[in-house]
């Protein structure tokens, strides 16, 4: 029989496809051809069935789909380690607005690049990022090999970005121009939080994502102090406010949704609100513990990011999977909450619901070529009886050997094939020097 012909043959001892029924293949095989995955397997029938013209061979490694960083602000890697250990409002106004304020895009896509290689180096291929001058970060993620949702952030003020609402709505439908066509990059509306915009601010942006026909992403309860300033200023709690300004739909996804009713749980599953859970920012911040339990019993769709690398420190969805499961089961008093395959279903599956983007998540014959490989022969990583348990609470991204997205190489044993990581390394040294400087400008 003459076998097919496709672009790559991946073979591992393990791949865990996180298919509808979950199948774990040994010693299996997956055929890429165009960027998407033709053909998943055990590798004596994928071999027997198609021709690559790279074979790569990854022995005792454990395939996955590539995690999905539902929440993150990538450039932030350049403020990693400053203005550490305080509380959300005195960190973000206090010691983040007034740097970010003097950002300029070289310096957002220098951070974003960096993040970018942080990512791929973890098992991250795809990420749903906001921050300031986003079009940077989108050159970096297009640069890089990631795939990325991006959405410059509004806010009441101006940022460098833009004077007023009206030119912040341009940003972002120039972006979506430019993006339009694009493979791997997308773009949304992402009005930051309550806390920082106004009524009239929340239902323009709402109406520009119902026009472009594209997502809406928002911090949304993060903390108590939040939902008090909210009630003050609007006489609501913030998901009763949101909804009240029509911001509540499967178009949206919620970042961290810490402080919920039982009311507002069941709120944000019957409109279809997304949730992207941030544990170790919540964790660092002392932002509190979200219901996660209570939200999937809900049946409110759910993810898992890492929040910016300045309230992490780190954008390794490996430990955010670890992180989420134990800190479930310690604030329930109930170790059998958030079990393994849950967690790394909101990593992967839920991600890819998050990002709106059917096709990643799972290896499946016509999802994208995503992919990552954990290597088996690491300590650590040794033995193996239960692959779920080994990515959640055993591996971390330091165990990565290969990252790829859409069948291209972005990571692999050492090597960032897309990037010159040298000179990457330098420059992020001689920005780092106008970073500190910035904070101790701030008393930090
Ligand atoms: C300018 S883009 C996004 C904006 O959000 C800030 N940010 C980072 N982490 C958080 C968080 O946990 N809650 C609210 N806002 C956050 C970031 O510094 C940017 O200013
Ligand atoms: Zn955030």
């Amino acid at each position: 029989m003459s076998r097919r012909a496709c672009d790559t043959l991946i073979r591992a001892d393990r791949i865990v496809t996180q298919n509808d029924e979950r199948t774990i293949i040994e010693d299996g095989g997956i055929a890429i051809a165009a960027g998407r995955i033709a053909a998943v397997g055990p590798w004596m029938e994928i071999d027997a069935a198609w021709q690559g013209e790279t074979v790569m061979n990854l022995g005792r490694s454990m395939v996955l789909p590539g995690l999905v960083n539902a929440h993150t602000h990538a450039s932030m890697t350049l403020m990693r380690g400053l203005a550490d250990d305080l509380p959300l409002m005195e960190w973000i106004t206090q010691h983040i607005f007034p740097v970010e304020q003097k950002l300029t895009p070289e310096l957002v896509r220098l951070g974003a690049t960096l993040a970018c290689c942080e990512m791929a180096r973890t098992g991250t291929t795809a990420f749903y990022d906001m921050y300031l001058m986003e079009q940077a970060v989108a050159e970096a993620a297009d640069a890089t090999g990631m795939r990325a949702v991006v959405g410059e952030v509004i806010f009441s003020f101006p940022t460098p970005a833009y004077a007023n609402l009206d030119a912040a709505c341009d940003v972002v439908r120039a972006m979506h121009d430019t993006y339009r066509n694009n493979d791997r990059i997308r773009t949304a509306v992402m009005p930051h939080a309550v806390y920082t915009t106004t009524p009239e601010l929340l239902t323009r942006t709402a109406k520009l994502a119902e026009e472009l026909d594209i997502p809406l992403h928002i911090h949304l309860a993060e903390t108590t102090t939040e939902t008090a300033q909210c009630m003050e200023k609007f006489g609501k709690r913030p998901v009763a406010y949101l909804d009240s300004l029509g911001l509540l739909s499967p178009r949206t996804l919620a970042a961290h949704c810490v402080d919920l009713t039982d009311d507002e749980i069941r709120r944000l599953a019957e409109t279809g609100t997304r949730v992207a859970h941030n544990p170790e920012s919540n964790m660092k911040l002392a932002s509190g513990i979200a219901r996660v339990r209570d939200m999937a019993d809900a049946g409110v769709v759910l993810g898992l990011g890492t929040d910016g690398a300045c309230s992490n420190n780190n954008l390794d969805m490996f430990a955010e999977m670890s992180t989420c499961a134990l800190l479930q089961k310690v604030a329930t008093m109930d170790p059998t909450v958030a079990p393994a395959q849950q967690v790394l279903d909101m990593a992967t599956r839920g991600g890819a619901a998050c990002l709106n983007w059917p096709g990643i998540g799972s290896i499946e014959p016509g999802n994208l070529a995503d992919i990552t490989a954990l290597d088996l022969d690491q300590p650590g990583l040794m033995p193996m009886y239960n692959p779920a348990s080994h990515a959640v609470y055993a591996a971390s991204g330091g165990d990565v050997r290969m990252t790829m997205v859409g069948g291209e190489v972005v990571y692999r044993d050492g090597a960032f094939p897309k990037v010159d990581y040298p000179a990457l390394l330098a420059e992020v040294r001689s920005a780092a020097a106008w970073v500190r400087k910035q904070f101790e400008g701030n008393g930090k």
